[in-house]
């Protein structure tokens, strides 16, 4: 059997195109773009590059970025005080805080103080707390992603084994619950785990987000299972040259290629398709903000059927 590479850039530029086209409709309505402000504390050179590349993904659909970099000296309260001005502005409909944040900073005062129905992330307690009890929130756009490949290739998920591997607030709780939502059979493991390599074996979808670069091997994996590797990883590649740096992901790419129906690469997997969810819940948000009555033509179709109910529906 030859293993399907499932291509988060395709899928994402398709989404992106869809998103595109409710941008436009969206100013037809409201005279004005949809805005996302990313602010980003400090100058580390990989957020810098994710926080490049979504306000440019952002201007590519057609909305408005704003875009606030600090100094890595940034005080909370001066953070804080940022925040509140995003929070009043009419032009603004997402806020996203890139994380981390610097050791001065209390990353969970921050997330609480952003607007829940700017949180586009969804990473504010009052969203996690309605996705966990079945209400309209805004989620989290890795987990949302993961969801739209794993569906690409799976469809309707109902009775199938999902094993998360990692239960972080960002991604793994969260990607358990859609997963249970969408009626899969959920395990959540983690470095508590007795028997990590027999439970992982046991998922016909198997998601990895740790951050250990390459720990789940080929033998970790049932045979035919679907493999959505969040994990991103830079090491150090002196074959490719002095200094050089490749990406890898959570999972053996080269061994599990040899055992599954479908996998995700890194890079070019769920990283595009987190900026997308990302733009989506800003469409998201612009709608719920405008109070117009009129949702978007709502590009997570894939996700959000065969679910059984409320958390997928549509906003009415
Ligand atoms: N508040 C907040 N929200 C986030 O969503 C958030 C964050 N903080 N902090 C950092 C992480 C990381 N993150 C990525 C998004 C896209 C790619 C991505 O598109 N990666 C490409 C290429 C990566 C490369 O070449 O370096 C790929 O996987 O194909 C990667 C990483 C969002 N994050
Ligand atoms: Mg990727």
């Amino acid at each position: 059997m030859t293993a399907q590479m499932i291509d988060g850039v395709k899928i994402s530029t398709g989404l992106l195109g869809d998103i595109a086209r409710d941008v436009d409709a969206f100013i037809a309505l409201f005279g004005r773009p949809p805005g996302l402000a990313v602010v980003l504390v400090g100058d580390d050179p990989a957020s810098s590059v994710y926080v490049r590349s979504k306000a440019q993904k952002t201007l590519d659909v057609g909305m408005r970025s704003f875009e606030h970099r600090l100094p890595a000296t940034t005080s909370e309260s001066a953070l804080l005080s940022l925040i509140s001005e995003l929070n009043r502005m009419e032009e603004v409909d997402g806020i996203l805080v890139q994380l981390p944040l610097p050791a001065q900073i209390d990353e969970r005062r921050v997330l609480m103080a952003i607007d829940p129905e700017k949180d586009v992330d969804g990473f504010h307690p009052m969203n996690a707390g309605l996705l966990a009890t079945g209400g309209e929130a805004l989620m989290p756009c890795t987990p949302l992603g993961c969801m739209i490949l794993a569906r690409s290739v799976l469809g309707d998920l109902t009775g199938l084994e999902a094993v998360v591997v990692g239960r972080s607030n960002i991604v793994g709780k969260p990607m358990a619950q859609l997963l249970s939502m969408a009626n899969a059979t959920v395990t959540i493991a983690h470095s508590g785990t007795q028997n990590i390599a027999g439970t992982c074996r046991r998922a016909d979808l198997l998601i990895v987000a740790v951050g250990h670069p390459e720990m789940v091997r080929g033998n970790w994996i049932k045979p035919g299972a679907v493999v959505i590797d969040v994990g991103i990883n830079r090491l150090a590649a002196p074959e490719l040259g002095p200094g050089k740096t490749r990406l890898v992901g959570d999972v053996t790419f080269q061994e599990a290629i040899k055992v599954v129906r479908a996998i995700t690469p890194v890079p070019g997997g769920v990283g595009p398709m987190t900026i997308t969810c990302l733009l989506q819940n800003t469409m998201l948000a612009a709608h719920r903000r405008s109070a117009s009555g009129k949702q978007p033509e709502i590009c997570f179709r894939q996700t959000l059927s065969h679910s059984h109910d409320a958390p997928f529906s549509l906003p009415s």
